[in-house]
């Protein structure tokens, strides 16, 4: 346990070492760019130091002590050519670097994304959204600053304190050991008094965001807030949390102000203090005047070096952190391969059975949700699923388009097992339309098209018009290139079913999924939407999971799930026969509520 505990606490663990050198390797076919982008950056750090001492030396010069005999009037072109090389160097430096990291870094998050885009269902289950989008956005960003500033302000602040510490100890050795033993020490104390107080600004920030939180919470639930008279109650509860900000906020100020006191007294302490040393040198002739100059401007600079160094190494450290999570997700088993998509798939005939199948989800291994499923479906066949909500209607369809792998049992189509069917060629025999439709944010043609990307403009037209979909498109005075607006929020509820009904027709698939919308339409709309679905199940292999039993009349085969079984199955008039049968109680049960 010690000894593990001494590893994690290593600052560059074998691992993150790894990870740092893979993460470099996106770096590679530029770097070209990247080592003439560090050789910029290192002339320009040279010239700024060559500035300060060039300064000094003027400054000499103005007071006859000069070391090379320059007149201070050339001094101007000195500075001229100095100022334009600068220029320069800073220039190349910048753009080769925003060649590197821009490139870089657009390839790892290329990657990245490719990845994330094949990966097994289950996988999603187990993050958050927001935690993988954080990894393509905030920790690509990290890594892309890292390799566009960060390494290279870390090489500016090396060089800033060799040659600084240096051209000191050259101008004035016994001053620069005055020096390195004070102001080092005051950096290195109020570095350490910034982080503290930097921690108290954070927990500032949290208090603030929960205060937002409440005021978000109560704007998002207006309705429930004033149908339950709760104004009082979130207005105790928003002051609460607003008076903590204050609280936090004044001891942040108080730590702030100290801080302030602290450095301007101490640092600039330290500095009047080596100064008065120098000034005392100057008088008794063991220093020139101009040295003394480029003295405390060096000074300045490297303790500016030593603060930069301390705040990029934390950032160093945040960037190995997100090399590891990006690296974490790379390194994850995907399940197809991402290649072109080809024209044509071989197609299932669409006999689908199910023989003893037992399932629990990976990630609640204890609980059965299938067990001993057994269900056949003829090619063309439409059968319903039907039962209680959590019964597992859900998760057998996702069995069937293998989102997750089976424990126990054979899943075939066409007589074949599924787990031996290519899963492209499988999904692409398939097609979803869902309970909850949620759109792309584009145009209705780009979301119709989502279900055959290559269909020409002829078929897209084709699928909206069966789908019962035309006539309101030809309404909207875009038509097809109307914008559904994010998830779809532009158009109804009924309009979207319908658009997606849209894109199942044009994918032409063998076997349909059809998750019956819970949320009822108005009865006109509710026609046009099963007249669209009679349209697409015909000529398929359908499987619904119903929950209306009045959609579900018609169907060659009712299976009647409870608690994972297939308690009942038969059709709408078999299942009806039987007085105590499960089908019979969920049907009377229907009945009352409507
Ligand atoms: N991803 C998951 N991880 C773990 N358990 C799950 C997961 N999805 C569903 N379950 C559980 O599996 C059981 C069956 O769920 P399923 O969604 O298949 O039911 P359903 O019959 O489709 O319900 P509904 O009609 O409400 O959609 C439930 O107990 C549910 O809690």
């Amino acid at each position: 346990m010690l000894g593990k505990m001494k590893v994690e606490k290593k600052f560059l663990s074998k691992d993150k070492w790894h990870s740092v050198t893979r993460v470099f390797r996106y770096i590679r076919p530029y770097l070209g760019y990247f080592i003439f982008g560090m050789i910029m950056l290192a002339l320009s750090s040279v010239i700024l130091m060559v500035f300060l001492f060039v300064a000094g030396e003027m400054a000499n010069a103005a007071n006859g002590e000069s070391r090379f005999g320059l007149p201070v009037r050339d001094y101007g072109w000195v500075f001229l050519i100095l100022l334009v090389a600068q220029a320069a160097f800073s220039y190349l430096r910048t753009v080769s670097m925003a060649i590197v990291s821009e490139n870089g870094m657009a390839d790892l998050r290329k990657d990245l994304f490719n990845k994330i885009a094949t990966l097994p269902y289950p996988y999603f289950e187990s993050k958050r959204i927001g935690e993988l989008t954080s990894r393509i956005t905030n920790d690509i960003e990290k890594l892309q600053n890292t390799f566009s500033v960060t390494l290279a302000e870390f090489l500016r602040q090396i060089i800033t304190l060799v040659i600084g510490i240096a051209v000191l100890a050259w101008l004035a050795p016994r001053l620069s050991l005055i020096m390195l033993a004070s102001i080092p020490v005051v950096v290195l104390v109020a570095m350490v008094f910034g982080r503290y107080i930097r921690k108290i600004s954070k927990e500032r920030q949290d208090q603030m965001a929960d205060s937002n939180t409440i005021a978000e919470e109560v704007l998002q639930n207006f309705q429930i807030v004033k149908s339950f008279t709760n104004e009082y109650v979130e207005s105790l509860r928003y002051s609460r949390s607003i008076k903590e900000v204050v609280e936090i906020s004044i001891r942040y100020a108080k730590w702030r102000g100290f801080f302030f006191m602290f450095v301007i007294t101490l640092l600039f302490g330290g500095i009047f203090f080596v100064l008065w040393q120098g000034a005392l040198m100057v008088e008794s002739g063991d220093m020139k005047l101009g040295d003394l100059f480029s003295f405390i401007m060096y000074t300045g600079m490297i303790g500016g070096a030593i603060a930069g160094l301390g705040s990029l190494t934390t950032q160093l450290i945040g960037a190995i952190g997100a090399t590891d999570r990006v690296f974490e997700i790379l390194d994850q088993e995907h399940e197809i391969e991402l290649s072109k998509p080809l024209k044509t798939y071989p197609r299932f005939n669409g006999t689908v059975s199910f023989a003893d199948v037992s399932f629990a989800y990976p990630s609640r291994p204890e609980i059965t949700v299938l067990k001993d499923i057994d269900i056949h479906i003829e090619s063309g066949q439409t059968i319903a699923l039907v039962g209680a909500s959590g019964a597992g209607k859900s998760t057998l369809t996702s069995l069937l388009l293998r989102l997750y792998d089976y424990d126990r049992g054979i899943i075939s189509i066409d007589g074949e097992d599924v787990r031996q069917i290519d899963l492209t060629t499988l999904r692409r025999n398939m097609a979803l339309v869902p309970q909850d439709i949620s759109l792309f944010a584009g145009s209705i043609r780009e979301n119709i098209l989502y279900g055959r990307p290559d269909a020409s403009e002829e078929e897209v037209v084709d699928a909206a018009r069966n789908a019962n979909a035309l006539d309101f498109i030809n309404e909207f005075p875009d038509g097809l290139d109307t914008i559904v607006g994010e998830r779809g929020a532009k158009v109804s509820g009924g309009q979207r079913q319908r658009i997606a009904i849209a894109r199942a027709l044009l994918r032409d698939p063998a076997i349909l999924i059809l998750d019956e919308a819970t949320s009822s339409l108005d009865a006109e709309s509710e026609q046009l939407v099963q007249l669209a679905l009679d349209t697409l199940m015909k000529g398929r292999t359908s499987i619904i999971i119903a929950h209306r039993l009045s959609t579900v009349r018609n169907v060659d085969q009712i299976y009647v799930l409870a608690q994972g079984e297939i308690v009942e199955s038969g059709t709408h008039d078999e299942l009806m026969s039987n007085q105590h049968g499960a089908y019979n109680q969920l049907a009377r049960l229907q009945l009352e509520t409507d």
